[in-house]
């Protein structure tokens, strides 16, 4: 016998390296989930087939040259053992990537409509099973074909039963690819084998049929159903982590034994969602159109957390999104101020009886305590903000308390009566739409102006960063943890000073909590920094400049800020001022670089399998920097990256360089 059999070079050209290439591909977003949906599927796929395999093989269905294999196991040969593991590999990993970029518990809803075709779809299994019965009791050209029948109908109709109405609602763009792909190539490979007589299908037992002429039809549909088993089975460990994600209080006790969590893992899969559950899914669909509908790049991002953290973003967001419009778009000062109140009341409301509510609570006062889960349907709907979802089990209150003041900011703008509600700045020139700034006596009336706003200084505008999207920032690490570690106070133990990633920790606070909290507000700071830059113009358009007036010091500059609020109906910065225009973007885009690089080293101390995600969603929102600096500060047009530039930025963070910067980096 060679040392090496022509069955152990088929996986040597043919399976290993596609497996090797979607495992690359697949690493940077792998979560502990998909891990134990690959084992469970592998261990399944083994347990199952072995003993059908080798009655098979010993029945002589199926044949090969002894000399053609490395050793055998209950009559199958070793490398047919591995195939089993590998074809498992390739599809459950094709199908792990092509599901990330979609939520699935958003069809838990869809899937409790669709009982009758899961009932139509049952009992064909249930014909084919006794079709293949038949098959295999009549023995001769059928058998194999009955073998397979008889085998895989019981398993998917077990798998139909309990999550069919899932399976069926998710979208056939991936499913479908993710069976249909290993089993075109898998039978292209198959064929070449058989003729190359590395294995043989007995013509006793076969029909004689073939596809394409090239391959015998056993063959191709034992392919495709074994596929389809994965992918079924893979998609039925996704309907109980959807169930679990979206009801954690019906199944999933916080201080769970394993036998427990084993239980409701179990239950989750037999869940079917009632009348009662619906409202939940469909705040979650209402939060994921607000994300897919408010930002592009952050939609884009959150394919990058896993469904457990990205749901929660999407609740985050879906609220902070709402309270900001509801202040940007107030018709009156007193509409943003009772829309303000109202923020204030939802949330007192939503984290009464949390450990995580507003008070005298520590970190070390939260350690040790279960979550609570609010009970969101006790919120009054009249406050028209969407679910924060579990957020106010593991967020504290006060991170959501500060985003509201960073929006109360805002009214500020307000109070000085810029256009924003039809009137004109005190003491501005009334001919608003007279371009020409030098004609302008703006000296006195812009000082008088200049001195009257918001953000006079950079440590103004750092706070209101730190405001409005700092506490985002934290929010999202708090979510990370969560979800990493179910229990809040893990976390905090976790990543306590003694442990983490040790290449960072030069200073003794370096990964602490603490420290990546802070780093987490820096980070925020660096976005909205580059938000701010992008959007100088528009902001101007709502009366609104959060361009520290320090940085003015030539009168050229207090001019052109003059100029933007007093012409905010119709800023154009095109005459004269582009040069401003451009110096001050740069300034803010270089700030928000300082920053991003004192926060980046802190992405490092997130949960391991959330890095990526926070990396995806930093490096695509600092994209936006580069290409503000690459058409040198110019924004007079709003900077948006189209898909293609966001995929490469996505790929460079998953695939490429460890450390995410700006290209002069
Ligand atoms: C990835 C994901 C799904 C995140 C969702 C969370 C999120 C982005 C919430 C934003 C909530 C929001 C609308 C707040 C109101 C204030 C505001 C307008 C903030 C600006 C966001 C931009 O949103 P917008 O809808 O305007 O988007 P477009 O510009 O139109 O595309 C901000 C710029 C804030 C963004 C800040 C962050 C996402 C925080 C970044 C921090 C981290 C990723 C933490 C990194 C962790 C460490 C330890 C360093």
């Amino acid at each position: 016998m060679a040392w090496i059999s022509r069955y152990a070079l088929f996986h040597l050209y043919y399976t290993i390296p596609v497996a090797s290439l979607l495992h690359f591909i697949l690493s940077p977003l792998r979560t502990r989930r998909d891990d134990f949906k690959i084992f469970f599927l592998c261990a399944m796929a083994f347990t199952c087939s072995v003993p059908w395999d080798s009655y098979l093989v010993r029945n002589r269905i199926w044949t090969y040259p002894p000399a053609s294999v490395l050793g055998t196991f209950f009559d199958i040969p070793i490398e047919e053992c591995f195939f089993f593991a590998i074809q498992t590999y390739i599809t459950s990993s094709l199908y792990i990537i092509l599901s990330k970029r979609v939520l699935k518990p958003l069809h838990l809803v869809a899937g409790s409509r669709k009982k009758w075709q899961v009932t139509i779809w049952t009992g064909i299994t249930g014909l084919g099973f006794l079709l293949g019965a038949m098959m295999v009791y009549e023995g001769g050209r059928g058998c194999y074909m009955g073998l397979i029948l008889a085998w895989s109908m019981p398993v998917f109709g077990f798998i139909l039963y309990v999550a069919g109405s899932f399976i069926l609602s998710l979208p056939f763009s991936f499913t479908g690819l993710a069976i249909l792909f290993p089993t075109i190539y898998l039978c292209v490979f198959d064929a070449l084998e058989i003729r190359n007589g590395t294995w043989t299908i007995g013509k006793a037992t076969s029909t004689g049929w073939k596809v394409f002429r090239i391959l015998e039809i056993e063959e191709a549909f034992f392919f495709l159903v074994t596929n389809g088993m994965i992918v079924f089975g893979l998609i039925a460990c996704d309907k109980a982590f959807s169930v679990l994600d979206v009801f954690p209080p019906v199944t999933f006790p916080s201080e769970s034994t394993l036998s427990q969590l084993i239980k409701s893992h179990v239950v989750a899969l037999s869940f079917n969602p009632s009348s009662s559950h619906i409202d939940v899914l469909e705040e979650l669909e209402i939060a994921s159109e607000i994300l897919k509908k408010g930002s592009k790049s952050f939609y884009f991002a959150s394919a990058g957390f896993g469904d457990r953290c990205r749901i929660t973003l999407l609740n985050i967001y879906a609220f902070s999104r709402v309270a900001d419009d509801m202040i940007d778009n107030a018709r009156s000062l007193e509409d943003a101020e009772v829309a303000l109140k109202d923020m204030r009341e939802y949330l007192n409301t939503v984290y009464s009886g949390s450990p995580f509510a507003s008070g005298s609570q520590t970190i070390d006062d939260q350690c040790g305590k279960a979550p609570k889960n609010i009970a969101e349907e006790e919120v009054p709907k009249e406050y028209g903000f969407p679910s924060l979802g579990r957020a106010p089990s593991f967020v504290p209150q006060d991170v959501f308390m500060q985003l509201v003041e960073g929006l109360e900011e805002d009214l500020e703008f307000m109070k000085l009566g810029f256009q924003r509600f039809g009137t004109s700045i005190p003491g501005a020139n009334a001919n608003d739409n007279d371009n020409s700034m030098g004609a302008r006596n703006f000296g006195v009336d812009a000082e008088e102006l200049l001195k009257k706003l918001p953000i006079q200084t950079e440590e103004d505008l750092i706070r209101y960063c730190r405001r409005v999207a700092g506490t985002v920032g934290q929010m999202l690490v708090w979510t990370t943890w969560d979800a990493a570690y179910c229990v809040p106070p893990l976390p905090l133990r976790a990543l306590g000073p003694s442990s983490g990633n040790k290449r960072h920790n030069k200073t003794a606070e370096t990964g602490t909590p603490g420290w990546i909290l802070a780093r987490a507000s820096d980070m925020g700071v660096a976005l909205q920094l580059v938000n701010i830059a992008r959007d100088i113009m528009e902001d101007a358009r709502s009366g609104r400049i959060y361009i520290p007036v320090s940085w003015l010091q030539k009168d050229e500059e207090k001019a052109f800020v003059y100029f933007l609020l007093s012409n905010s109906q119709n800023p154009d910065a095109s005459q004269f001022s582009l040069p401003i225009l451009q110096r001050l973007s740069l300034r803010l885009v270089s700030l928000a670089y300082r920053y991003y690089a004192l926060a980046s080293p802190a992405l490092g101390h997130l949960p391991e399998e959330y890095r990526k995600g926070a990396k995806l969603a930093v490096a695509v929102y600092m994209e936006i920097g580069n290409e503000i600096k690459r058409r040198e500060g110019d924004v007079r047009k709003r900077v948006v990256l189209d898909a293609k530039r966001k995929l490469l930025t996505g790929a460079g963070v998953l695939w490429g360089r460890e450390q995410y910067g700006p290209f002069w980096w």
